[in-house]
C-alpha cells in the first residue's frame, strides 16, 4: 500500500478536559501521531463538546497535528475560526455538505488546513466518491464506526465493507476509522485497509495507554506491511 502510513489519533473527548494540555502532551509522548478533536454543536449530534476557543488554547501548548472532526450542521461557519485557532485537519460530514462541498473544500484548503470528509453509519459510501475524485479532492475519508455524538460506544464491524471499498478504489488515500476502536477491534479495521485510527476510551481507559497506542500501530503495520 504505497503512500499511506499509520496515524494513531487518541480522541481527546475521553481525556480530562480540565488538564487538556497535559493530556495532549502525554499522548504525544506515548507515541500518538495526531490528536483527534471532536467538535460538536448540539444540533448535528445530541451533545456539545468543544469549539475554536479550546483549540486555540491547546495550540499554545502543542505543535501536534490537531485532527478536527466537525460534527456540526453548518461546517462552513467554522472554517475561518478553526483555521485561526490552529486546527490542522478539518473533517466535515458529507450529510450536511451535499450542496456546497466543492466550495467548502476550496475554502478549507485556502486556509492551509487539510480537508477530510466523514460519513455516518447509515450513509452509503458512494456518497463520498465525488469528493475524493473532484478537482479539489478531500485528503481523508473518516468512516464512522459508531453513531456520532459520544465516546465509549460499540464498534460496528459491518462498516468495514465501506473501508474495504474505499481502500480498493483509492490505494493511497488516508482512511480513518472512528468509534469503538481498541485492541479487540483494530485487526478488523486494519485488515479492511484503515490507516488512521481514532481511539478514545480504549486509550484513556487503559492502565498503560502507551501499550494500546503501540498495539494499534502494530496492527496497521502488520496488515499493510508496505506502508
Ligand atoms: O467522533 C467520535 C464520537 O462521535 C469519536 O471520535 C469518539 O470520541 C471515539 O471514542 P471511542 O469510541 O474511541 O471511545
Ligand atoms: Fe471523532
Amino acid at each position: 500500500m504505497v503512500g499511506v502510513s499509520p496515524k494513531i489519533a487518541p480522541s481527546m473527548l475521553s481525556s480530562d478536559f480540565a488538564n487538556l494540555a497535559a493530556e495532549a502532551k502525554r499522548m504525544i509522548d506515548l507515541g500518538a501521531n495526531w490528536l483527534h478533536m471532536d467538535i460538536m454543536d448540539g444540533h448535528f449530534v445530541p451533545n456539545l463538546t468543544i469549539g475554536a476557543p479550546v483549540i486555540e488554547s491547546l495550540r499554545k501548548h502543542t505543535n501536534a497535528y490537531l485532527d478536527c472532526h466537525l460534527m456540526v450542521t453548518n461546517p462552513m461557519d467554522y472554517v475561518d475560526q478553526m483555521a485561526k485557532a490552529g486546527a490542522s485537519g478539518f473533517t466535515f460530514h458529507v450529510e450536511v455538505a451535499k450542496e456546497n462541498w466543492q466550495e467548502l473544500v476550496k475554502k478549507i484548503k485556502s486556509t492551509g488546513m487539510r480537508p477530510g470528509v466523514a460519513l455516518k453509519p447509515g450513509t452509503p459510501v458512494e456518497q463520498v466518491y465525488p469528493l475524493v475524485e473532484g478537482t479539489d479532492p478531500v485528503e481523508m475519508v473518516l468512516v464512522m464506526t459508531v453513531e456520532p455524538g459520544f465516546g465509549g460506544q460499540m464498534f460496528m464491524p459491518n462498516m468495514m465493507d465501506k473501508v474495504r471499498a474505499l481502500r480498493n478504489k483509492y490505494p493511497t488515500l488516508d482512511i480513518e476509522v472512528d468509534g469503538g476502536l481498541g485492541p479487540s477491534t483494530i485487526d478488523a479495521a486494519a485488515a479492511a485497509g484503515a490507516n488512521c485510527i481514532v481511539a478514545g476510551s480504549s486509550v484513556f481507559g487503559a492502565p498503560e495507554p502507551g501499550d494500546v497506542i503501540s498495539l494499534l500501530r502494530a496492527s496497521v503495520e502488520k496488515a499493510q506491511p508496505s506502508t
